[in-house]
């Protein structure tokens, strides 16, 4: 990741909902960052979309000012993303880079659709609006990639991958992955509530946790390392974690979320 914002073109946002508003939230929070070169296409008033236009940016350009463009960045769901594109693929410069951002839209469709301009894909976390987010990143093209991600750097890990194909368990590792979580800290207060805690008291308790689960890795610490550092030898944790993997309880839930998850996408992608 960087500290500050290094690309030097316009920007275009097609679609400003619950993804495309954690990216315009991370841009406008990384320093550097210009929000008078960005430019967003959404048919609705979002509070991302006040706060890009208070900051500066254009908000539903006209084609003239999409001239500048140098990377047009598609967020909007997979069933309308060729008649959301459509008025703005012959509009932006020849040489534009288009990155999607897109659950199962193939890269080769894309690029038909955008006169073969090249293209990158990113599977990003929400939590891009925090400057914290992870990207997965594929593309065949190297200009894409380095636009792609100079794009992304200052507000997520950007994690280059070696096919498109891999996009779709970055998905399930990575885009949904924190939903994924969130039911297991959703779990695991219900458990404490079975245990005789107030409902109120289980829910702080166990965001508490995920909030320590995540700051004992916000150094690059291994996940083993993280695990050993609370699982004291013949504790409770211990007790926990062994009750986890009894059936592979724990791999079988993650196994079954991923693999649910790389299914879908991959049907989308039909
Ligand atoms: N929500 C998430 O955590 C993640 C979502 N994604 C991908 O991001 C994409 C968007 O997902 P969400 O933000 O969750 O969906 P969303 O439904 O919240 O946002 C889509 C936005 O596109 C707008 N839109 C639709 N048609 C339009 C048009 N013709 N012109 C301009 N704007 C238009 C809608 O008004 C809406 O605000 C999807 O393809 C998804 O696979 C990827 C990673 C994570
Ligand atoms: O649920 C979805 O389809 C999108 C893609 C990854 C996260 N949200």
């Amino acid at each position: 990741m960087t500290d500050t914002f290094t690309l030097d073109t316009d920007i275009a946002l097609i679609g400003c909902g619950r993804l495309g508003s954690a990216l315009v939230e991370g841009w406008l929070a990384t320093p550097g960052f210009k929000a008078d070169r960005l430019k967003i296409i959404e048919q609705y008033e979002t509070s991302a979309t006040d706060q890009a236009k208070a900051a500066g940016a254009t908000i539903n350009p006209s084609p003239e000012q999409m001239k500048g463009v140098g990377i047009l960045v598609l967020a909007i769901k997979p069933a309308v993303w060729r008649e959301a594109l459509q008025p703005f693929a012959d509009v932006i410069p020849e040489d534009a880079v288009v990155a999607s951002v897109m659950a199962g839209v193939r890269l080769d469709d894309i690029r038909k659709a955008v006169g073969g301009r090249p293209v990158a894909r990113l599977m990003p976390t929400t939590a891009v609006a925090q400057r914290q987010g992870v990207a997965g990143l594929y593309s065949p093209d190297q200009k894409a990639r380095d636009v792609a991600t100079a794009l992304f750097e200052g507000m997520a890990d950007v994690v280059p991958l070696e096919a498109e194909d891999l996009l779709d368990p970055a998905t399930g590792v990575a885009g949904s992955a924190p939903a994924f979580v969130y039911a297991f800290i959703q779990a695991l207060a219900r458990a404490g509530e079975a245990e005789g805690l107030k409902p109120d008291a289980a829910v702080r308790l166990a965001r508490g946790a995920l909030r320590s689960a995540a700051a004992g890795v916000s150094g690059g610490q291994s996940l083993e390392d993280a695990i050993e550092r609370i699982a004291s030898k013949g504790g409770t944790t211990r007790a926990g974690l062994d009750a986890l993997e009894v059936d592979g309880g724990a791999a079988r839930a993650a196994t079954a979320a991923v693999s649910a998850a790389v299914a879908k996408a991959r049907d989308l992608s039909r």
